[in-house]
């Protein structure tokens, strides 16, 4: 039985920072998670030396690096650096390596999965148990020049979660912006969400002002929840 109704703000995560400047305008207005990209042919790539250094004054916020189809060498070289808080999965990463890369950092990991389809969100159903969170990103489509596994920019169907039953933490992504993320969120009752080209002044390059006005978008958001 409901016996009462709480109401709370959805997590929001800023992706791809690598200046100071931006990684400041996202903790001031808010972030509750960033992330530093990793993957080498992404225009937001980071080092693991200048991931330390835009991470190593960051606290209370959670410090995501991303991967895709990282190895473990690249991985230890990553979480080295000792500013890293979870690791987000976005390639072909499966349960079991969701699970060794969990014993072998002793981090959480966020397993993101690409969406076009109904089948895509029940791939979901693989990682409950496995992975510590989960993020719902746009599948860019085959023909896309340039594509990459993530941050293209793209949104998908998001009707295609409806009667999504999950019970473990996710997030929604793929071509926020401050226009369309409380749509986003009145619709999917997304506990989480994640941007990274909305965000940008052109790809790349993040703006402190759009970053300002997502997480304001945000704010003035609510879900509620039984309890
Ligand atoms: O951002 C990238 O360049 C990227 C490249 C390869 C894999 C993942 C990547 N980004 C991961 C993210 O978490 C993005 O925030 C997410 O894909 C949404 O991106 P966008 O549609 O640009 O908001």
């Amino acid at each position: 039985m409901t016996r009462s109704r709480k109401t709370t703000q959805p997590l929001v995560k800023i992706c791809g920072l690598n200046t100071l400047t931006v990684v400041d305008a996202a903790v001031d207005a808010g972030a509750d998670m960033i992330g530093f990209m990793f993957y080498a042919r992404s225009r937001r790539a980071v080092t693991p030396d200048l991931a330390q250094a835009l991470g190593e004054e960051v606290t209370g916020v959670t410090r995501v690096a991303i991967v895709v189809d990282a190895t473990d060498a690249e991985i230890d070289a990553i979480t080295a650096t000792g500013v890293i808080d979870m690791i987000q999965v976005h390639g072909k990463e499966d349960p079991a390596r969701v699970a060794e890369l969990k014993a072998r950092t002793g981090l959480p990991v966020m397993k993101a999965l690409r969406v076009a389809t109904k089948e895509d969100i029940r791939e979901a159903e693989a990682f409950f148990g496995a992975a510590d969170h989960l993020l719902f990103d746009a599948k860019a489509p085959k023909d896309m020049k340039g594509a990459l596994p993530g941050g293209n920019g793209l949104t998908f169907d998001w009707t295609l979660l409806d009667g999504l039953k999950i019970d473990m933490p996710w997030m929604l992504s793929g071509g926020l912006t401050a226009d369309n993320v409380a749509e986003a969120i009145r619709l999917t009752g997304a506990p989480g969400v994640d941007t990274s080209s909305g965000v940008e002044d052109k790809p790349g390059v993040k703006s402190p002002e759009r970053i300002r006005a997502f997480l304001a978008a945000v704010k003035q958001t609510h879900l509620e929840t039984a309890t």
